[in-house]
Parts: structure tokens; C-alpha cells; sequence
């Protein structure tokens, strides 16, 4: 959480936040429930009826027809391939409630990060919530970077985030930086002080706490002999503290709340703090920072926010946001909080995150097993299927933690509707066709998709020599094995005829087969399996397999640390892969799709030249690829990985 001081007072109630449930609120939100049939959110009560009606109509198929003839084959039901409608979790649901509670035109929003770190999946929701809901309402939101700690924050965030919000496809309204306001505020926290509602205070931690009830909050809470000083004294005394005349944690200016209150929010918190540090925007100008508390929402309220929308560990920050805001300002925006996401399996962590790039376990902050956006963004992720995924997910208060094969199918079947396919060999080995004769070096024309032709074909060599992958040769056939064999024929994906193998050759050595060679199988019509294979034409690449980084599904909590937990597979490297020709016209033609943010930055990134490997994986071009080196990073895998056992 941005801003958190170091101040005790803030300290405890950010504790205190966290641990909160705001179980009331949970209480009263719509519930949604999922549907694995249709993938789709539904209310209750709508689920209820959907599923009614599902069981009738399960119950009918299952009757014998009257006529005695069968019927004509149904379509399946259309699950896999039709995406949710996009607009869904503003719809239905919380997002909904919340515009209906205060239903003005135009919407007004903020996305608030503090720019302490790369953003992370659980962005990607704030991102597509608050955006999303303001464009969902014709409205417009604001990218504000939350800077009011000094001592987190970094030039090289700012860009990092702005561009991230952009490759998700939105367009800040205005950028904005809560340091712009450090004069307004100022102004505010003497108007507080003036109004007897706020007082410069020297308790040291210990006694805070015990202000703020003790260990437990078993002892009576009271305010220190500082709450009682004058409006004068409190303003000569807070001028000082922004003068330099306190050393930090010497001095700070405390709201004068409602201690005898249930919530922590309303006991006398910080509003600033003195801090020894340049500010990356401000310089030396201050010596004294607000807080989060006292900020933001007077900043929502100076920005014109209608929807303030936040994660539910400030639910109950949401009273001191209205108190501060309803002795201050005018303009009241309501603050409404939902659930933030995770995802299982990864650490978000910027501490541990941290760790992990400079032990150099992972390639940097942007690596492909990394739930960072730039590392999400990397692997060739999308930026629609995150969205989609987001959407999918809809938005409640509770707070989820989702598994990450989840997030995957989520990928794959986005990929697979919008990206082209090419023959990839991970592993390759040489077949030698030895009747092949004039076929030699003909052209094929194979399409980029079966299923979607407006993405067109392209034109590849069958080569008398070609490459398969070594998986998909035995030495030793057997019954239920329908690939290549001695003396078994297989399918070649778009090539003329099957091929039955005849010898091979091995590496003394190693007893590795070097080579295999194989004449056309004219006779089998239809082979039970058909590979994917690699002319003379093919391109080198290097290709590099990715799995969770770590073994267990919560690495913080893993026996011996996050670091103990570190999966060895989690990267695998094929360094001498070889794929068709057509790389170069999909690299040329990228993005694929030409989708959200990436086509507005004209041309994507290496990350969207992305396809199908037919038969292997969904993958895209690494950003260590250079004009000669073709590396690329398997984005997932194919759901037909788990079959693929014949
Ligand atoms: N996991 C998450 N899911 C949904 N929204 C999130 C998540 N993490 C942060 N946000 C929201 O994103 C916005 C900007 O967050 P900011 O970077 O300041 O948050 P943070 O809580 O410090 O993040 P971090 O998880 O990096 O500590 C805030 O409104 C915050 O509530
Ligand atoms: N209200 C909010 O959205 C909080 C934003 C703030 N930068 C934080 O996460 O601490």
C-alpha cells in the first residue's frame, strides 16, 4: 500500500485495515456465480433459472423421439470460442450498483498508483476497472501517480506504468501527479488546523500506541496533551516543521478525529510528516509530506472524481476519506472499494520480487515467469485476453486468488481465435524422403488459420530433406503408437503424400538418431496422425519453454522461503529449434491481433508477432531476439498437450 508512513498512527490503522473484513459490505454486494458451461457471471438468481432450464432440456434430449427418427446432429454448444461480452462487468454485478448509487454524467475516475515498482496482474483490474467504468460511461479517468513518499518512489516507475495503462489499450484523460496539489494541500491542513480539527504532535511510537489503546487495544484509548494546544500554536508549529526546524519523526501534523470510534481510520491520524528527502518532482522544496490519508481523497475531490474505486483493504478508510473531504472540500466523490486479484503460484511482492532479479533467478523484472505486467507482457500475453480475463472474472468485494492454469485457458482460447499457426520443430531431427524427386522444393501453400481465412496463406518449401521432432519418432514401435516408426507411416501436415520410415542412423556415441530416411506412403489415404515438419527453407530459433516459477501453488508460504520453492523446469531452453518461413510474413504483419493498445503504438513489440506452433504451443517472439536470432517464449501450451500421449 502506497504511503503508509512511518509514523506509528498510520502504521497501526493500516494494520488494522488489513486485517479488517468488511464483512457488511460482502453481506450486502450482489453475489455472482460462475458458470463453467457458459463462462460466463450470473447473478443468482439467474443461474438458478439458467440451469433449470439446462436440466429440461438434458431431460428431453435423453426421451425417445416421437417420430422414431433421430435428429440432426446439434451443433455443440458454443463454449470454447464465443468470448464474453466485453462489457459485462460493468453491467451486471458491483460496477453496476456502484454507478446506479450515484448515476451522473460524465463519470469521472482515477487509476492512483504510487510509483514504487512495476505494476502487477492485480493492476491490470484497477486498470480495467477504473478506465474501463469511466468509457463504459462515456466518461473519462485520470492517470495520477500517487507521490507522496519520496522514499519509494522512482523516476523509471513512471514511464513504466504510463505505458503499461496504454498497452492495455487506455488513453489517460490527463496525467496527473498528486505532488501537483503539494501547495493546495498545505493550504488544506491549515484551514484544518484552523477549524480546530487538526494539531502538530511529538509522541514518539510507544506512546501512539498506547493512545491508540495498547498492544491489543485493551487499554482505554486517549488523546496527548498536544490535541489540546491553540489554533496559533498548531499553525506557528506546523510552519516550523515545514521550515526544517523538526527532524523527521520530531514532529507531525495529526487530524483531530473521533477517538472514542470503532474504527482505527478515526483516531487521530497523521496528515504529514516530516521527511529527509528530495522528492523526484519537487526537490528540496519540502521538508514535509502528506500522508495517503489526508491526500487522496482531497485529490479526488480537487480532480472532480464521481467514483473513487479502490480495494477493499480501505474499506474502512472510506470514513475518514468522507470526514476529511466533508470539512474541507465541496465536491464529494464516494469511494467504493472491490476485491483485489492474485494469482496462486506467484509472488507479487515487490520485496520478493526484488530478491529474485538481483539473485538473477529470473531474466529481470520483464521475465516471462513473472506476474508483472511488463513480464506478463513479455511472454506474449495479450493485452485483450487479460482483459477478458479480468471480465470474466467480474468484480465482487471479495478479494481472489486465482490459479494460474485459469489464467491460462483464459490466454489460450483468446489466442486461438485471433493468431496464426506455423510449423515449429523443438527438437529436430533430418528425414531424408529418398523418393521425393521433383516434389523436391515445391511450393505448398499453406493457410495461417483452418478456421479463420481471413488471416490468409502463405507459401512454404517441401524440401526432400525435412525436420520432425525427435518426439515424434520411436525406434521401438508399438500398437498404440501412430507416429513415426520403422516401418510406420504418419501424416505431414500439408505435404503431398504420408511417409513411412525405412532406416535410421545413429551417433555412435550417443546412440542419438542423427538421421532418418523415409519414401512417400502413396497408398494410406489417411494416416491415423499427422505431424508438423520443418523444410530446408525453416529458420533457426531458440525457444524457451516456460512453467511456474515455483513448485508449490503458495510459494511465501513454502517450507524454507519463496526461495527453497523455485521450480528447475521453470524454464527449459531449446537451443536449436527450426521454424517454417512463414515467421518472416507474420513478423511483418504483427500485432496479432491488432488489438487494444498495441496497434495504437503503430507497430507492437517483438512480444506481438504472436502464433500457434501447431501441435506444440502458443509462442511469441522474445524481446532478445535480434535480426538473426529468432528467440521465442512459449506463451502456454496447447490444451492438447495433456492428450498428446499416442
Ligand atoms: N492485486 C490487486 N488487485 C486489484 N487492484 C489492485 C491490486 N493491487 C493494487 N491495486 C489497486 O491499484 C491501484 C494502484 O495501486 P498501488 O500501486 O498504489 O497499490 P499497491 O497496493 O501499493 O500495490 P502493490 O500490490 O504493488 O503493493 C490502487 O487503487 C490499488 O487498490
Ligand atoms: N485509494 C486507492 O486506490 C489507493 C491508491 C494508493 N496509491 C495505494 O495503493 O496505496
Amino acid at each position: 500500500m502506497a504511503d503508509t508512513v512511518t509514523d506509528a498512527v498510520t502504521d497501526a490503522a493500516a494494520n488494522l485495515k488489513l486485517n479488517a473484513a468488511p464483512a457488511d459490505k460482502a453481506d450486502n454486494a450482489p453475489k455472482l456465480q460462475f458458470d463453467e458451461e457458459t463462462q460466463k457471471w450470473y447473478s443468482k438468481g439467474e443461474l438458478k433459472k439458467i440451469l433449470a432450464k439446462r436440466a429440461k432440456k438434458a431431460a428431453n434430449k435423453d426421451k425417445p423421439s416421437s417420430t422414431g427418427a433421430e435428429a440432426p446432429p446439434k451443433k455443440p454448444a458454443k463454449t470454447e470460442d464465443t468470448p464474453l461480452d466485453p462489457e459485462a462487468m460493468f453491467k451486471q454485478g458491483f460496477l453496476n450498483e456502484v454507478y446506479n448509487e450515484r448515476p451522473v454524467k460524465p463519470v469521472m475516475t482515477r487509476f492512483p498508483p504510487e510509483p514504487n515498482g512495476f505494476l502487477h496482474i492485480g493492476h491490470s483490474k484497477a486498470i480495467a476497472v477504473n478506465f474501463g467504468f469511466a468509457k463504459y460511461h462515456g466518461g473519462h479517468c485520470i492517470l495520477r501517480f500517487d507521490d507522496t513518499n519520496p522514499e519509494a518512489e522512482e523516476e523509471i516507475y513512471f514511464t513504466a506504468i504510463e505505458d503499461m495503462v496504454r498497452w492495455l489499450g487506455f488513453e489517460p484523460y490527463k496525467i496527473t501527479y498528486s505532488s501537483d496539489n503539494f501547495s493546495k494541500l498545505y493550504e488544506m491542513a491549515e484551514k484544518l488546523i484552523t477549524l480546530e480539527k487538526a494539531y502538530v504532535c511529538h509522541c514518539d511510537d510507544e506512546e501512539i500506541k498506547l493512545q491508540r489503546g495498547g498492544e491489543k487495544g485493551s487499554s482505554p484509548r486517549y488523546r496527548c496533551k498536544h490535541a489540546e494546544q491553540t489554533v496559533e500554536h498548531n499553525l506557528r508549529e506546523f510552519q516550523r516543521m515545514k521550515d526544517g526546524a523538526y527532524r523527521p519523526r520530531e514532529a507531525f501534523l495529526r487530524m483531530k478525529q473521533d477517538i472514542t470510534s470503532g474504527n482505527p481510520q478515526n483516531w487521530d491520524l497523521a496528515a504529514y510528516r516530516v521527511l529527509d528527502k528530495a522528492h523526484h518532482r519537487t526537490g528540496d522544496e519540502w521538508k514535509i509530506y502528506p500522508t495517503y490519508d489526508f491526500t487522496h481523497c482531497l485529490c479526488d475531490s480537487f480532480e472532480g472524481i464521481t467514483h473513487s474505486l479502490c480495494t477493499t483493504e480501505f474499506y474502512l478508510s472510506r470514513e475518514s476519506y468522507e470526514w476529511l473531504n466533508g470539512q474541507l472540500v465541496e465536491w464529494q466523490p464516494i469511494q467504493r472499494e472491490y476485491g483485489r486479484l492474485s494469482i496462486s503460484g506467484g509472488i507479487l511482492s515487490k520485496r520478493k520480487l526484488k530478491e529474485l532479479v538481483e539473485k538473477k533467478i529470473v531474466r529481470g523484472w520483464d521475465d516471462p515467469r513473472l506476474f508483472t505486467l511488463i513480464g506478463v507482457k513479455r511472454r506474449g500475453v495479450p493485452p485483450g485476453a487479460i482483459l477478458e480475463f479480468v471480465n470474466e472474472l467480474g468484480v465482487t468485494t471479495t478479494n481472489s486468488i486465482i490459479q494460474a492454469s485459469r489464467f491460462e485457458q483464459t490466454i489460450r482460447r483468446y489466442l486461438e481465435r485471433t493468431v496464426p499457426r506455423l510449423m515449429l520443430v523443438l527438437d529436430p531431427v533430418p528425414v531424408i524422403i529418398e523418393d521425393a524427386g521433383e516434389l523436391d522444393g515445391t511450393e505448398i501453400d499453406v493457410p495461417f488459420s483452418t478456421k479463420n481465412t481471413e488471416m490468409g496463406s502463405h507459401k512454404i518449401k517441401f524440401t526432400k530433406t525435412i525436420y520432425i521432432d525427435r518426439s515424434d519418432f520411436r525406434e521401438v514401435d508399438s500398437k498404440d503408437y501412430f507416429r513415426l516408426a520403422p516401418g510406420k507411416t504418419v501424416g505431414l501436415l500439408y505435404a503431398p503424400f504420408p511417409i513411412k520410415a525405412t532406416s535410421l542412423t545413429k551417433d555412435e556415441a550417443t546412440g542419438q538418431i542423427t538421421e532418418i530416411r523415409a519414401v512417400f506412403d502413396r497408398e494410406t489415404k489417411k494416416p491415423k496422425t499427422y505431424i508438423q515438419w520443418v523444410g530446408t527453407d525453416g529458420r533457426n530459433a531458440e525457444v524457451r519453454l516456460y512453467n511456474s516459477l515455483f513448485l508449490s501453488d503458495n510459494p511465501a508460504s513454502a517450507e524454507g522461503g519463496y526461495l527453497n520453492d523455485i521450480n528447475p523446469e521453470s524454464e527449459v531452453v531449446y537451443p536449436n529449434a527450426l521454424i517454417e518461413s512463414g515467421i518472416e510474413e507474420v513478423k511483418r504483419r504483427a500485432p496479432w491481433p491488432e488489438a487494444a493498445g498495441e496497434d495504437k503504438l503503430g507497430k507492437g513489440g517483438p512480444e506481438s508477432v504472436r502464433f500457434q506452433g501447431l501441435r506444440v504451443a502458443y509462442f511469441a517472439l522474445d524481446s532478445d531476439s535480434t535480426d538473426d536470432k529468432i528467440i521465442l517464449n512459449r506463451i502456454v501450451s496447447l490444451k492438447e498437450d495433456v492428450k498428446k500421449a499416442n
